[in-house]
């Protein structure tokens, strides 16, 4: 039974990344200046178009034509946040989806109320480490060591449900299972190798990939959130069998999620509910 089940995710999961090709979906990213080369390549690599256009003063012309927004608190300043919540507005008014990724936000007060101001604004999707979806749920300052979680993705399960409830998005927490939640469903996906937490930004690289998926299919997000996190992990695995370490294995995964056919998705990608 797990295995039709794991086949027909890996069959909905080539179709997401084939309609990435053929659409190759415009997203706008506002994000921190350590994910932005990794993140730009990912989505490249899935065959999305990125652009890292964040002023205030762009945004009203520029949010109209892109086909989903990806938002990253991970450098936050004062003068990005307006620019992220203007951005973000955008969106929300134009039916646009958008995508948050809440780095660290339990390390501040600052941050912490900066997510959850953007939460507010309604975004489609909120992927991050259980860290940040335990400190969101619990809206409690100070819960994390800084952009590293310092708990198992298990351990935010129900952080996850409750910030999915609350907040009307799709929650995902990232780890050796990635949980997607809707707040009633919930599917996990267990792709990926541990040495990606040893490369930096490769979460904040697949929040934008997320936004690539549900770019294609906005009305079925929980969908195209299971099958983002679980092809990057796909292409994770595949980078592993020739990496030597994190630096190689960042080239590799690029390279491999660029690969990627039809045969690696299906029977590579693991996702089941729970
Ligand atoms: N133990 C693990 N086994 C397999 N894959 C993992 C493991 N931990 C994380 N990953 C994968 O690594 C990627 C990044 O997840 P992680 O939870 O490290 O994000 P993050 O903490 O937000 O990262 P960053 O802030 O550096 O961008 C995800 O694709 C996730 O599935
Ligand atoms: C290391 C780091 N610091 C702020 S953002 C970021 C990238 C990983 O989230
Ligand atoms: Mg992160």
């Amino acid at each position: 039974m797990e295995d039709g089940e794991e086949r027909e995710w890996g069959a909905k999961a080539w179709t997401y990344l084939s309609s990435v090709r053929s659409l190759s979906p415009l997203i706008q990213c506002i994000t921190n200046f350590v994910s932005m080369d990794l993140t730009a390549n990912t989505l490249l690599s899935a065959g999305a178009s990125p652009a890292m256009l964040h002023s205030p003063n762009e945004s009203p012309d520029f949010t109209p034509q892109v086909n989903a927004l990806y938002i990253n608190v991970g450098t936050l300043s004062d003068n990005w946040l307006p620019a992220m919540e203007l951005a973000a507005q955008l969106a929300s008014k134009l039916n646009k989806p958008w995508v948050l990724d809440p780095v660290a936000a339990g390390a501040s007060r600052f941050r912490l109320k900066a997510c959850l101001d953007l939460i507010s604004l309604k975004p489609t999707v909120i992927r991050g480490n259980a860290s940040e979806i335990i400190a969101l749920a619990k809206a409690s300052f100070p819960s994390t060591k800084g952009v590293d979680s310092s708990h198992d993705s298990t351990d935010a399960v129900e952080a996850a449900k409750s910030l999915a409830n609350s907040s009307g998005a799709v929650v995902a927490v990232s780890g050796a299972v990635d949980f997607v939640t809707d707040g009633n469903r919930i599917v996990g996906a267990r792709n990926g190798v541990p040495m990606m937490q040893k490369i930096t930004a490769t979460g904040c690289a697949v929040t934008a990939l997320i936004a690539a998926f549900v770019a294609t299919d906005p009305s079925h997000a929980m969908e195209a959130t299971a099958s983002a996190l679980a092809v990057f992990g796909v292409a994770g695995e595949l980078g592993m069998e020739t990496a030597r370490g994190p630096a190689s294995l960042r080239t590799h995964l690029i390279d491999s999620l660029h690969g990627l056919d039809q045969t690696a998705v299906i029977s590579g990608v693991k996702i089941t509910a729970i």
